[in-house]
């Protein structure tokens, strides 16, 4: 939802093209045994690319947009090692998952880092191949390596195949389908065997405590591991142990942290070292109300200890926003300004929602209101459970995770940080299995996915389901709505690079005439009512905007069907289907019409197309009665159907004529824009009002961004025709202006900058 589709721009649609049929011509050769290149060529061109990578300069100044394309397929190893049989590189045929069987490589050079890890391998026989480790950990995330040199490794159910420049490699998705092996694996082959030159428990935790300091987290763990695996005393396994779990903080993998608290033994649980590495744990995997019980627990023991303080104060912070759903949202946008990237530390509030089984199909579910909402209300409020960011403002480097994705499956090309988040939601699962169902009972389409959840004692994640889960569920998000309403962000509106997972969200289904908004401050949803609702009522929002300008109705449901498989049966959807194209072109004539009469301005002043000279009030008058032509030519009321191509031009004339003080015209406009939204209002008409009839919107109608601008010249010009309903329009203004942007503490700051 609101990512960069470029499926139908040429370039692109070409690319995709070529991919199919690369894909096809992989196939064509599935089940051949290439011959492999010798040895030594394999090795030493490797080698020569990896120092010239060393010696290039990179260029921070350049864009940086990469290529990824979506593979066919496979499923992870779901097999026990003891139940798989040796292969060897010379008996892989390609293009095939070589079930029920396992190879046994070591790298013989160091490795690359691109898309995914590389390295060349060789088997117990001497070939060799370039090994391809995909989601191995999360972009940016380490420099750790992962392939070193000498590393002996297993590579469960291997997955040989073609590459695109003509050679050969071994793909692995699967984070579970590779098993690193320790010096004194049994089944490391005996003149594969290297000296550890460590034995003792306290020389690996040593040796783990230097990585750590190095920051060298995953060899830290492994150390700390052969560490317990070296019947240290009962103390040192304690001291150990917590050193593994802080280690464990540090990559993220809460679950395997607290379990390692838990694991001491009940006086070593209750150390300052231990409830601290608890409640971190905790806090992390958002747990919030234990985490809390625990750091009061560390308070009464230790009251001196100011940083448990300090993380209490927090904790507490996290509970009241998770139960009460008050934020401070301008602490939250002063955090997404700071933090790159902008991960913030908020809580998840879920409001009067509910998910239920909604009646449509295939993917039956939605989310429903429990109880009246008002427009305006906050439904819920959602930290991403991953969120891969994009500073759309910065060039080079910093936009490194940019990706252009061909997904020949699915028919797609698209620009942002979808691989990013694969590997992100992956790596995420893996360290915290027990998150698993939280992302795998999104909607995944017609996906298979496998059923084992672990394999010898491994967490097992199937990356083709995550990658799909991600197509279909991920949202594109600015940095935050506020700068994206106001266009102070760069790139296109509602179309961004940056996105995430939001899992409460996902669960909203599409309907152009929506009613409810989503808004975002960093890597925190917003979502809020944008019309009165009665308990019960499907919530929906649009995939995609409905569109301003007249668009046919296939083409309008081209990307709703490519991406989500299903055409929208709206109102407008539905209307838009049954209009004829002669009317479709007489809307769009109208339009043009208009916008001869009245351009698009350019700096401070609409000048006329032909004579340069500012618009006259006769062109303000014609573009009026093009106006009401346009209107005309819709069949049922705009409160069934809204006219978004009536309501931009309505805005068009409300500015002008406010420009030249003719506050009743601007208010006749504004209003008209609202009920061309959907709006049903009461007492807003000048100048012949009854005075004593309030201002009231008896109907919400389509929360455009611009709904805003009408309720702000409505009560510009009811301050000095009608005082009395100023405020009442203010409100309005608000409200419109929390739906849209996700709170209103400032509205005033932005108002007062723009309007
Ligand atoms: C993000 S999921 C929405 C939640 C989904 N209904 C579920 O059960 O998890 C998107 C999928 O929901 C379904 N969907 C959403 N809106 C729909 C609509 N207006 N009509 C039909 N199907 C829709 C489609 O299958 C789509 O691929």
């Amino acid at each position: 939802m609101d990512r960069h589709d470029l499926t139908d721009l040429p370039q692109h649609f070409e690319r995709l093209q070529e991919q199919k049929k690369s894909l096809q011509d992989a196939q064509s050769r599935k089940g051949q045994r290439p011959a492999l290149e010798p040895r030594m060529k394999t090795v030493v061109r490797f080698r020569l690319m990896l120092l010239q990578k060393a010696g290039s300069v990179n260029d921070s100044t350049m864009h940086y947009v990469g290529s990824s394309f979506v593979p066919s397929p496979y499923p992870p190893c779901e097999t026990p090692f003891s139940e798989l049989t040796k292969v060897a590189i010379q008996e892989l045929v390609l293009e095939t998952q070589h079930r029920g069987k396992y190879l046994l490589v070591r790298c013989v050079t160091p490795q690359d880092r691109m898309t995914a890890v590389l390295a060349i391998v060789e088997d117990e026989g001497g070939d060799v191949l370039l090994l391809q480790l995909y989601h191995q950990e999360q972009a940016g995330e380490t420099l750790e390596d992962i392939l070193t040199e000498g590393a002996v490794l297993i590579i469960k159910e291997p997955y040989f195949k073609a590459t695109a420049n003509g050679g050969y490699a071994l793909r692995v998705d699967h984070v579970s389908d590779i098993v690193f092996l320790t010096a004194d694996d049994a089944r490391v082959p005996e003149a594969w065997r290297w000296v550890s030159g460590t034995s003792t428990a306290m020389a690996w935790k040593a040796k783990g405590n230097d990585n750590f300091n190095a920051t060298k987290y995953r060899a830290a763990i492994e150390a700390y591991t052969r560490a317990l695996d070296c019947s240290p005393t009962v103390e040192g396994r304690t001291t150990i142990t917590l050193n593994r779990s802080l280690a464990y903080i540090k990559t993220k993998a809460f679950e395997k942290a607290l379990s390692d608290v838990e694991s001491t033994t009940s006086s070593a649980a209750r150390t300052e070292k231990a409830l601290f590495r608890k409640a971190q744990a905790l806090y992390g995997l958002q747990r919030f109300r234990e985490s809390c019980e625990v750091l009061k627990a560390l308070r009464l023991e230790y009251p001196n200890n100011n940083t448990a303080k300090a993380d209490l104060d927090r904790a507490i912070g996290r509970l009241f926003e998770q139960s009460h759903g008050r934020y401070d949202f301008k602490k939250m946008y002063a955090e997404a300004a700071r933090l790159r990237p902008p991960q913030l530390d908020h809580a998840t509030y879920i409001g009067p929602v509910a998910i239920k089984d909604s009646g449509i199909s295939p993917g039956g579910r939605g989310m429903f209101t429990t109880q009246h909402v008002s427009a305006g209300d906050l439904l819920f409020c959602e930290k991403a459970f991953a969120h891969a960011f994009v500073d759309e403002s910065a060039s080079g480097l910093s936009r490194l995770n940019t990706t252009i994705l061909i997904d020949a499956m699915s028919n797609r090309v698209t620009i942002g940080t979808e691989p990013e988040l694969t590997n992100m939601v992956v790596q995420k699962l893996c360290r915290n299995p027990s998150l698993a169902s939280i992302i795998t009972n999104l909607h995944h389409g017609s996906y298979e996915p496998v059923e084992a959840t672990s394999v010898d004692g491994v967490p097992v994640v199937d990356t083709f389901l995550i990658r799909r889960i991600i197509a279909l569920n991920s949202f594109g998000s600015p940095l935050n709505s506020r700068e994206s309403h106001l266009g102070l962000g760069s790139g296109k509106k509602s179309e961004f690079h940056s996105s995430g997972i939001w899992p409460q969200a996902s669960y909203i289904n599409h309907n152009c005439l929506s009613n409810a908004r989503r808004s975002f401050i960093g890597d925190m949803m917003i979502v809020r009512a944008s019309r009165n609702l009665a308990p019960d009522t499907e919530l929906t929002w649009w995939y995609q905007p409905p569109e301003t300008v007249p668009t046919p109705y296939l083409e309008h449901q081209k990307p709703l069907l490519r991406t989500w498989g299903f055409m929208c049966k709206c109102a407008i959807c539905r209307d838009m289907r049954d209009t004829p194209k002669s009317v479709i072109q007489q809307r769009e004539q109208l339009r043009s019409q208009f916008r001869a009469l009245i351009p698009t301005r350019v700096g401070s002043q609409t000048r006329s197309l032909v004579s340069g000279r500012p618009v006259g009030v006769g062109a303000l008058k014609k573009a009026d009665a093009l106006v009401k032509r346009l209107n005309a030519t819709y069949k049922k009321p705009a409160s069934q159907v809204p006219r978004l191509a009536v309501a931009d031009l309505q805005l068009v004339l409300a500015r002008e004529w406010e420009e030249r003080g003719q506050l009743v015209e601007t208010a006749r406009f504004a209003l008209g824009a609202l009920e061309s939204f959907g709006f049903v209002i009461e007492g807003g008409s000048l100048p012949q009002r009854a005075r004593e009839q309030p201002l009231m919107v008896k109907e919400w109608g389509l929360m455009m961004d611009n709904v805003i601008d009408c309720w702000m010249f409505l009560r510009r010009s009811y301050r000095v025709l009608a005082p009395e309903l100023a405020s009442a329009a203010e409100r309005f203004a608000k409200v419109s202006y929390r739906i849209c942007i996700g709170e209103d503490d400032t509205f005033e700051g932005t108002l007062g900058q723009t309007y």
